[in-house]
């Protein structure tokens, strides 16, 4: 089934909220120039979450020992890259931390050339999909899914950037068995960081169904 990712967590009630929802990931992030950073105080509630719920640390070019640091200290189930780590970086925390999941994200435009991906396909265990901007991520914006015609890997993927509630049924036509998961941020907002759980809520009625995207 279609999983679902909640990126940009940061406060303790919204956190609560949102984790009831039982998303299958909920992305906190660790990029200081963000709106949606999570405080050091804020982040220490990360490792309280459910299990069933992954908890995803998002970095931008970070030092890897301080992406080690907060995978150990945080208990992160996953991390999100949304810099230009390199396959080397990918593969040194696969290797230090074998149960992690390491999710490579690209920012795509027209010109987006897929074939780079092939060096991270030992070394990640999904690749994201957003919206290439300046600011990295969290634009709301969405990008032109069918350059994804071009993406030949086997590999799944989130698909991310701007998704809303409006993109329900061009989502539902989307016939991709590589389709993993769906990314949603700012469009779930009502202020950076805080997200509308009810749309969330309404959203996954609509989309995470189950019997939908099973082959
Ligand atoms: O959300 C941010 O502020 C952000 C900043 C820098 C790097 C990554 C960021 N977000 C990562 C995500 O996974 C977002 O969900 C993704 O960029 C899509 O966001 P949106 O377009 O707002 O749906």
């Amino acid at each position: 089934m279609l999983k679902l990712k909640v990126c940009g967590m940061r406060l303790a009630a919204n956190i609560a909220a949102v984790a009831g929802l039982q998303p299958d990931y909920l992305g906190f992030i660790f990029y200081e120039k963000s709106p949606r950073a999570i405080s050091d105080v804020s982040a220490e509630l990360i490792k309280y979450i459910p299990a069933e719920i992954k908890t995803v640390g998002v970095f931008v070019n970070e030092d890897i020992e301080t992406v080690k640091e907060k995978i150990s200290s945080l208990k992160l189930k996953a991390v999100q890259l949304h810099g230009s780590e390199t396959p080397e970086y990918c593969a040194e925390l696969k290797s230090d931390f074998p149960n992690l999941e390491v999710i490579k994200a690209f920012g795509i435009d027209e010109d987006f050339d897929f074939s780079a991906l092939e060096a991270y396909l030992a070394t990640t265990d999904y690749f994201l999909f957003d919206t290439k901007t300046k600011a990295h991520g969290g634009s709301g914006k969405t990008f032109n899914w069918s350059v994804l015609d071009r993406y030949t890997y086997t590999k799944p993927y989130f698909l991310s950037g701007g998704i809303d509630l409006e993109h329900t049924t061009a989502i539902k036509n989307i016939n991709d068995d590589r389709l993993y998961a769906l990314d949603i941020n700012s469009r779930f907002e009502t202020e950076p960081g805080l997200k509308d759980a009810e749309k969330i809520k309404e959203f996954i009625k609509e989309i995470i169904t189950p019997g939908f995207n099973q082959g």
